[in-house]
């Protein structure tokens, strides 16, 4: 199977994880690669947070009630979860796993907890980190999304500083100063780690095992 962003994919697909602090630009850089690079994969989390205006069910995010989200991981259904600002967020497990299986990239936009827990179940995946340009850009950007109380941006900017402490568990980190620059960067790593040696490791085998035969 070749994709078409010029690769052929080893056997099992790659799991990216992208964080960055609130208001870094995850969302819309998330949304521009969607048109970029249509044959990856969005995984879509769950969350006990209220939807913003123009979010939708089962598209945003799996909207659940507290009870809800806490029955989805007691029945193992999440691969990793984390609470942030006073709200629960979660990756459904099955469908990572078996979009994996199926040879697709997939990519989850969580925050770091999530992202280490993840790191530990698949310490073969690609972890990126969204740096914003400057602190007193994000600041301006999360006030200028026009969706959080005065509250709510408080609480995101000090997590923010904990979080960016956290990057050194990444393996890249990318500034958004321009969102397709950003894309472009995250499509560059997703091309070189196809081409890492070890995932071709199986294929090679595969050939050998023919030629020996
Ligand atoms: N651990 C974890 N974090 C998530 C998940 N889904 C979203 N998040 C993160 O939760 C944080 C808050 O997301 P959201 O409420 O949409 O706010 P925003 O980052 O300000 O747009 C962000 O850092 C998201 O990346 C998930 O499934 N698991
Ligand atoms: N490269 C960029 N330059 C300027 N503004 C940006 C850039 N990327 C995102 N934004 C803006 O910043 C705000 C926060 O972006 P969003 O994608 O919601 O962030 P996140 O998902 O990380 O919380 C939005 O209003 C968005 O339009």
């Amino acid at each position: 199977m070749t994709s078409n962003i010029g690769y052929t994919p080893a056997e099992k697909g790659i799991l990216i994880v992208l964080s960055g602090p609130s208001g870094v630009g995850k969302g819309t850089v998330c949304k521009a690669l969607r048109s970029k690079a249509p044959e990856l994969v969005y995984s879509v989390s769950a969350t006990t947070r209220p939807p913003r205006e123009g979010e939708v069910d089962g598209v945003n995010y799996f909207f659940k009630s507290r009870e809800q989200f806490l029955q989805l991981v007691d029945q193992d259904q999440m691969l990793e979860w984390a609470e942030y600002v006073g709200n629960f967020y979660g990756t459904p497990r099955k469908f990572v796993e078996e979009t994996l299986q199926s040879g697709k990239d997939i990519i989850l936009e969580i925050e770091v907890q999530g992202a280490l827990k993840v790191k530990q179940k698949f310490p073969e995946g690609v972890f990126i980190f969204l740096l914003p340009p400057s602190l007193p850009e994000l600041e301006s950007r999360i006030v200028g999304r026009g969706t959080e109380s005065e509250e709510s941006i408080r609480n995101r900017m000090s997590v923010a500083l904990e979080e960016i402490r956290l990057m050194e568990h990444y393996d890249y980190a990318i500034v958004n100063d321009q969102v397709d620059l950003a894309c472009e960067r995250i499509l560059g790593i997703l091309t070189a780690e196809h081409c890492r040696k070890d995932r071709m490791v199986s294929k090679i085998k595969h050939w050998m095992a023919e030629v020996n035969h």
